[in-house]
């Protein structure tokens, strides 16, 4: 039967391009996923001699992410860090845990401890479901990762339209090299006018909460900041305590300018870390190679935005479509189309120009 919300603990995450394709169609909403590499004591020492500084982590969350991108991107996936980063933590997540996947086959009396002492919020009637026997390469730590530092203070800045996989690693970046606090800052409306299809880039507020009840959810343990922005600057422009900027490849060059405007303030500069561009594992022509928010709205077009509303009081003819758009986006091409199909077109254009 189909859960809102699952688990996934495993202690090997190369094998999720195996395991999510078995599992995405038993859940229908959040898929978090948990790496743990035994259910024993001491809880959260994930493979502590090769993971001996948080940013290690990195490579394999970047790994989870890409993975769920080519599986499962219908599904809201969230690696959960708390557990990875702090030992002997609970796991605890904002929504109630329904379903429960794990990797290797345990004990039952294992199973029943670590569900019972570990994991907080967990349904009364939940399911578990074991995907035991999947060959995968050993995981290893990334020996390239040449700055594995940690920061008192970390920043990122983005638009965070229809928060995608992408999006979730750079905030995971940021999360795991923060050991206090996290700031974000989310465009206000003057900031996005020039993205395509604008209009249909989620409110500020929605936005904003999406990427806060992500952070909050996997490392509640930060002190977390969402704040709007209506320059490419933000809070760096003023804010001594920040340390380090997280960019991608693509906006490296707006976090130089970021430094280059503090340098003229004598605020010290910010570190720079710059994460991978993850593609589009189903990229279709004209859309773009990264995976990106404007793909998904430009995926948007000639779907239904939201439910139509039921109004029994409504006659149920004749509708009353109204038909608006950009230049050339399309109105008089459907406007026809209509009329072929039995409407009676007004077309205001024509009224207007009369007047
Ligand atoms: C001006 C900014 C913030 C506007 O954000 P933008 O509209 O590009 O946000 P968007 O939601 O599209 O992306 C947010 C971040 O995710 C990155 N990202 C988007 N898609 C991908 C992808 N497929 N793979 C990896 N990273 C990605 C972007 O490069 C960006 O760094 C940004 O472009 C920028 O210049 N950043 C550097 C400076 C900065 O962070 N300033 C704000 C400080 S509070
Ligand atoms: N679904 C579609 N796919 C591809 N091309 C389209 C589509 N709909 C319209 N077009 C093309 O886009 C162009 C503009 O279409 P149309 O004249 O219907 O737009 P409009 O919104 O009425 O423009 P105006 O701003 O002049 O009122 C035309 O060349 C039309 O053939």
């Amino acid at each position: 039967m189909l859960v809102k919300t699952g688990l996934l603990v495993t202690s090997n995450p190369n094998r999720l391009g195996i395991i999510l394709p078995q599992i995405k169609h038993e859940i229908e909403s959040i898929l978090y996923i948990q790496v743990l590499n035994a259910l024993r004591e001491p809880f959260g020492n994930f493979y502590p001699n090769m993971f001996s500084s948080w940013p290690k982590l990195s490579h394999i969350i970047k790994g989870i992410y890409t993975q769920a991108a080519k599986h499962c991107q219908n599904l809201d996936v969230r690696v959960l860090l708390s557990g990875l980063k702090y030992k002997n933590k609970l796991i605890y997540t904002e929504r109630e845990v329904e379903l429960v996947i794990f990797d290797e086959k345990y004990a039952s009396d294992e199973v029943q401890k670590f569900l019972s002492t570990k994991l907080v919020n967990i349904s009364k009637d939940y399911k578990i479901l074991t995907c035991a026997n999947i060959a995968a390469e050993p995981i290893s730590a990334d020996l390239e990762q040449k700055n594995d530092k940690v920061y008192q203070h970390t920043v990122l800045g983005g638009t965070f339209d229809r928060l995608h996989l992408a999006h979730k690693l750079l905030l995971s970046e940021a999360a795991l090299r923060s050991n206090s606090k996290i700031t974000v800052g989310v465009t206000e409306e003057n900031m996005i006018k020039s993205k395509i299809l604008w209009e249909l880039i989620e409110p500020l507020e929605t936005r904003m909460s999406t990427v806060e009840n992500f952070l909050k959810d996997i490392c509640p343990e930060l002190n977390i900041s969402v704040v709007s922005i209506e320059d490419p600057f933000g809070p760096t422009q003023h804010d001594p305590t920040i340390d380090l900027l997280v960019v991608s490849k693509e906006t490296i060059r707006g976090g130089e300018k970021v430094n280059e405007v503090r340098k003229s303030k004598g605020l010290p500069l910010l570190d720079l870390v710059a994460v991978d561009l993850i593609d589009e594992p189903a990229q279709n022509p004209h859309e773009e190679k990264k995976i990106s928010s404007n793909t998904q709205r430009m995926r948007l077009l000639g779907t239904l935005l939201k439910p139509v509303k039921q109004n029994l009081n409504l006659p149920k003819r004749p509708y009353v479509i109204g038909l608006t758009g950009g230049i050339a986006t399309g109105k008089s091409n459907i406007a026809k189309r209509l009329q072929e199909l039995g409407a009676y077109v007004i077309d205001c254009d024509k009224i207007a120009h009369g007047v």
